[in-house]
């Protein structure tokens, strides 16, 4: 076994050794472990330089894209991937071959029980879109997840009693979502600067469960998030190897379906399958940062300009066209293909608007269905009948068998043409109050809320915040008022709607409205433009300790 050595880590955040659920759980001291942090250190420090190289790498690309020389293309030096039709990705993992219904949701201990209760083929438990990265919810998740595993994650609270029905070996397959490559975790330091977010999570995931789940017929299976270049594929790959080798599991055990969710990625679809080869399990139309991309590596250029977030569904040309060439994609290299989130959620007050939401989600499983996915996500438990039921209609368990025609060139996935497209004060309205109650929740640690019905998460708020800096950008007139959209302008909607939400806030003073306010206004008026909502308010979330916790106290 290789010797890690610990001198120059540090931990900024609380390593509670005392149970936090009763009956007695597992606690973070039980998690990072002396052996796993050596685990995660060894991995940082072998990978983090090509991580920050591929960084550095998309800065590069959107340079080009804003000089007007557009980077979008199939690379020619991937061709012969995409022109050899030989290659094949693995034989289809234990547990991940009836993807049809897949629930999502963060890592906190109610939802992991719910979630593993409800009628539903497999489970992604997401540490990023609909996670607000807290040291306390990062490390409960894993927490809750080494719980779950073992079959010790019942637990009781003052409201209710939280029991699995059904053995985790039986339950859904749970797919693990670590944070994207651009997120570092700034309460461990190594050699003097915060690891990256997704080693960690990745890492004392794989570390503590690995053998536990292949122990269970199940495997680690991960979802990749946020991928920008097949590079970047590759580095998980050379992760997945070290990390495979280094507990003595054969390569390949691990499987990881990539969410194709940026503009870049739609261009290199095959050759990111090509780079996780054995350890691919498809791809997903991660569609809500699909979006959000599409506008961010378009915002300067005025002949990309998105009208109003509603009228941006997924049969707009660029969104048919990029789930069209994913689906031939995925099954022509034999791995699954798979949908993505409807945002409707149930309406517990009005039974006609339950039905219109119920219907939406409906004929969105449908077109999915129909386009040739293999399955698809529900964000909540009573939308799993409705996916059950749409998806029962392949009467197989997946129909990667079945190949659509390539359709999807690269004119088809930059045409952001969209029929009977305006913007409207609505429309802008509609972007500044979600953005904002959005993060304001974030900023009180829930990454995932409902807002008019539909669930937010850091994915769906970039849409609503990029939208607007792309609007002022440009001066677009609005259709309604025929006036441009000025700082001004957006400004005073935000001014108007933080105090009237301020004031109406359930959290009374402590509501963090003006903060979240504070960070929008920039980004709104046009002034500046964050590359992730989520690390430009991260520094807000850290509760680091002033003295590292003591390495001597580890287990
Ligand atoms: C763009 C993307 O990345 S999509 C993937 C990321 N997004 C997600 O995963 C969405 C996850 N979903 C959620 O967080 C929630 O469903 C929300 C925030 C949208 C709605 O939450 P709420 O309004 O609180 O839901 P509601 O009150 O109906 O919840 C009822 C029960 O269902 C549970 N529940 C709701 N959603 C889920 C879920 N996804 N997984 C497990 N349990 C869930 C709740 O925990 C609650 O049970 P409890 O009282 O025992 O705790
Ligand atoms: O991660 C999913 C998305 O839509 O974004
Ligand atoms: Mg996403």
């Amino acid at each position: 076994m290789v010797k890690v050595s610990l001198d120059n880590v540090q931990i900024f955040g609380d390593v509670d050794d005392t149970p936090k659920f009763s009956p007695a759980s597992t606690t973070v001291a039980d998690i990072l472990t002396k052996d796993a942090l050596e685990f995660v250190v060894l991995l940082h420090r072998t990978f983090n330089p090509t991580r920050k190289e591929l960084l550095e790498n998309r800065i590069r690309q959107q340079d080009l894209i804003d000089s007007g020389k557009t980077a979008f293309q199939f690379l020619p030096e991937t061709a012969v991937i995409r022109d050899d039709p030989t290659w094949q990705g693995p034989i289809l993992a234990p547990g991940l071959i009836n993807r049809s219904t897949e629930i999502t949701g963060p890592p906190l201990r109610n939802m992991l029980v719910n979630a593993l209760n409800a009628d539903v083929t497999t489970y992604m438990v997401d540490f990023e879109d609909s996670l607000a990265p807290t040291w306390e919810n990062i490390v409960y998740g894993q927490v809750n997840l080494y719980d779950a595993i073992r079959d010790q994650i019942n637990y009781t609270t003052p409201r209710k009693e939280y029991k699995l029905n059904k053995p985790f070996a039986t339950s859904p397959t749970v797919i693990v979502r670590p944070r994207g490559w651009h997120m570092e975790e700034k309460h461990v330091y190594v050699d003097g600067a915060p690891i990256s977010a997704a080693i960690f999570d990745f890492g004392l995931y794989f570390f503590h469960n690995a053998q536990a789940l292949i122990e269970l017929g199940k495997g680690p299976y991960f979802y990749l998030p946020k991928m920008e270049h097949h590079l970047e594929a590759k580095l998980w790959n050379d992760i997945f190897n070290v990390a495979q080798d280094y507990l003595a599991i054969p390569r390949g055990t691990i499987r990881a379906t990539v969410l194709i969710e940026t503009l870049p990625a739609s261009f290199q679809m095959e050759e990111i399958i090509y780079q996780l080869r054995q350890h691919s399990s498809g791809l997903n139309c991660g569609r809500w940062d699909y979006i959000f991309s599409t506008i961010k590596k378009l915002r300067n250029l005025p002949d990309h300009i998105l009208p109003n977030r509603d009228l941006v569904t997924m049969t707009s040309p660029f969104m048919d066209a990029y789930v069209k060439r994913l689906i031939n994609t995925c099954h022509r290299r034999g791995v699954h293909a798979m949908g993505g989130m409807a945002a409707q959620i149930p309406i517990k007050d009005d039974a006609e608007a339950n039905d219109r939401a119920m219907d939406k989600v409906r004929q969105d499983k449908i077109r999915e269905l129909t386009n040739g996915h293999d399955g698809s996500w529900v964000a909540h438990p009573a939308l799993a009948a409705i996916c059950n039921e749409v998806f029962s209609n392949m009467g197989t368990a997946n129909q990667i068998y079945k190949i659509p025609q390539l359709t999807g060139t690269a004119d088809d996935l930059l045409n952001t043409n969209i029929k009977d497209s305006v913007v409207t004060v609505d429309g802008i309205t509609a972007n500044v109050d979600i953005g904002l109650q959005y993060m304001e929740a974030w900023l009180r640690g829930s990454g995932c809320v409902p807002i008019n019905h539909l669930m937010e998460d850091a994915a769906t708020a970039e849409v609503s915040r990029c939208q607007i800096y792309q609007w002022v950008h440009h001066g677009v007139v609005m259709a309604d008022t025929k006036e441009a959209i000025t700082p001004d302008l957006v400004t005073a909607i935000l001014e108007k709607q933080t105090e009237k939400l301020a004031s109406t806030s359930p959290f009374g003073n402590e509501n963090k409205f003006e903060l979240a306010a504070k960070y929008f206004l920039p980004e709104i008026r046009g002034e500046a433009f964050s590359d992730f909502l989520t690390t430009m308010l991260y520094d807000e979330l850290l509760t680091k300790n002033d003295k590292p916790f003591d390495l001597q106290k580890l287990k």
